[in-house]
């Protein structure tokens, strides 16, 4: 048996192969995943090892995972796992939506490990969310309750986290990859994990921190500030980009980012709108915001990153949420008085994706048509009929029918 430290990724899909598996392999972890796509689980059992390709124009770089393993996560298997007596970490990379459906076995791990007296593990969920690993926790704690929800809070850190890399979808073949669990990933990555919510390897001890450490993770004290900068700007971008591009029927982001008319809203978004914000509200210096917007653009125009516009905006309704990467910049922009003309032009772009294989498309373009625009954004948004940017994103969603153009 290995004497590595575990760590357990709940998610073999882009992000848990391409950006959180290597970083623990490297720091020392025998990684093991779990997903409840049972040929990814036998390939990944078969194979063992993957290569990760970074994905940029001058160069052609793979970096090799070895020693993995997967165990299917609608098993037993997964139970002992979680109760591993060298069991130190757990991810998650499965969406937002997923974080229900794995939290009871989540919470049976917890059991098992109370009935072992295991030593203290922490949760990390990498999901695109304000707090995601704060939703878990809620979700995993309904399962538990006495001695198995105290020995949660004295050996379980939760920690929320902010997660940042673009890992495309990978045509294995075309970029010559031995294996169906190649991944492409851009060659830039942050994750950024709430210090002092982990649990250190002695229980009793103060403070946590993970042992070993895994480089390429930071901490920070105060996680706030990180996740609404991510969130606000990398995904409120990408998915302005994505959404407007789909009004001019282009393929990719960056197809969609070359364009003058979508580059202007994108900046004017990051820019003008909630980047005045997050530096109002988080003290950012706006030379070091502007920067980090600048680089984040540069990601976009990657073109060796094949990100289709539909991967990006996928799921529009979760990406409208009151709190999500659109219209929560907009509502952040309110509270400090700034006008939100682009982000409005986004929010719009998004009420207008239409996708018959997105469900979330389906059901806005349905309601949509049925209570009619002005409603429906006041229902979504939490803007009322009359408040300026109610006003401003159905202007604009009437405006952005001219940008139509058929695929
Ligand atoms: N791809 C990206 O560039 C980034 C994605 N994220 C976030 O990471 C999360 C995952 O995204 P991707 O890796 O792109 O998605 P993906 O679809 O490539 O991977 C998700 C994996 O979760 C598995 N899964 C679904 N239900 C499950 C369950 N009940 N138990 C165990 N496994 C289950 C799926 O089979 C799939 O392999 C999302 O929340 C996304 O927002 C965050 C940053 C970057
Ligand atoms: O994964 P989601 O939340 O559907 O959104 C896609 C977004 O997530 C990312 O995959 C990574 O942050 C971005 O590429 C994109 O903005």
């Amino acid at each position: 048996m290995s004497k590595k430290p575990r760590a357990i990724h709940f998610g073999a899909g882009n992000i848990g192969r391409g950006f959180i598996a290597p970083l623990l392999s490297r720091s020392g972890y025998h990684v093991v995943f779990t997903d409840v796509d049972k040929n990814l689980i036998d390939t990944i059992n078969d194979e063992k090892a993957y290569g990760v390709h970074i994905l940029a124009s001058e160069s052609h770089e793979v970096e090799e995972v070895i020693h993995v393993k997967g165990v299917l996560s609608t098993t037993d298997d997964l139970i002992h796992e979680l109760a591993h007596p060298k069991l130190r970490l757990v991810t998650t990379a499965v969406g937002l939506h997923v974080l229900d459906k794995i939290a009871p076995a989540l919470a049976s791990g917890i059991k098992a490990r109370r009935a072992t007296n295991g030593a203290p593990i922490n949760i990390i969920a990498c999901e695109n969310a304000i707090a995601a690993t704060a939703q878990l926790e809620a979700k995993v704690r309904a399962h538990l309750d006495g001695a198995d929800a105290e020995y949660a809070t004295t050996h379980v850190g939760f920690a929320n986290c902010s997660v940042d890399r673009i890992v495309p979808p990978f045509d294995p073949d075309a970029h010559g990859a031995d294996s169906a669990l190649d991944v492409g990933v851009e060659a830039f990555f942050e994750w950024v994990v709430e210090g002092p919510a982990l649990k250190g390897p002695d229980a009793h001890a103060k403070g946590g921190a993970l042992e070993p450490p895994v480089h390429g993770m930071a901490l920070a004290d105060d996680l706030a500030p990180y996740n609404e900068r991510k969130l606000f700007t990398l995904n409120a971008g990408h998915a302005a980009a994505a959404y407007l591009g789909h009004l001019l029927a282009l393929r990719t982001v960056a197809q969609a980012i070359a364009d003058p008319r979508v580059a202007a809203v994108v900046r004017g978004a990051l820019h003008e709108e909630s980047g005045k914000a997050l530096c109002r509200k988080h003290r950012f210096a706006e030379a070091t915001h502007g920067k980090y917007i600048e680089a984040i653009l540069a990601r976009f125009a990657n073109e060796a990153v094949q990100d289709h516009v539909a991967r990006v905006g996928r799921a529009p309704l979760r990406k409208l949420g009151r709190g999500d990467r659109l219209v929560g910049p907009a509502r952040m922009c309110t509270e400090y008085g700034i006008r939100v003309p682009h982000l409005a032009t986004a929010i719009a772009a998004a009420l207008w994706y239409d996708d018959p294989a997105d469900e979330d498309s389906v059901a806005m373009r349905g309601a949509i048509g049925e209570k009619g625009v002005g409603p429906y954004v006041a229902e979504l948004t939490g803007f009322e009929d009359g408040h300026e940017v109610h006003i401003l994103i159905v202007e604009k969603y009437k405006e952005l029918e001219g940008w139509k153009v058929k695929a």
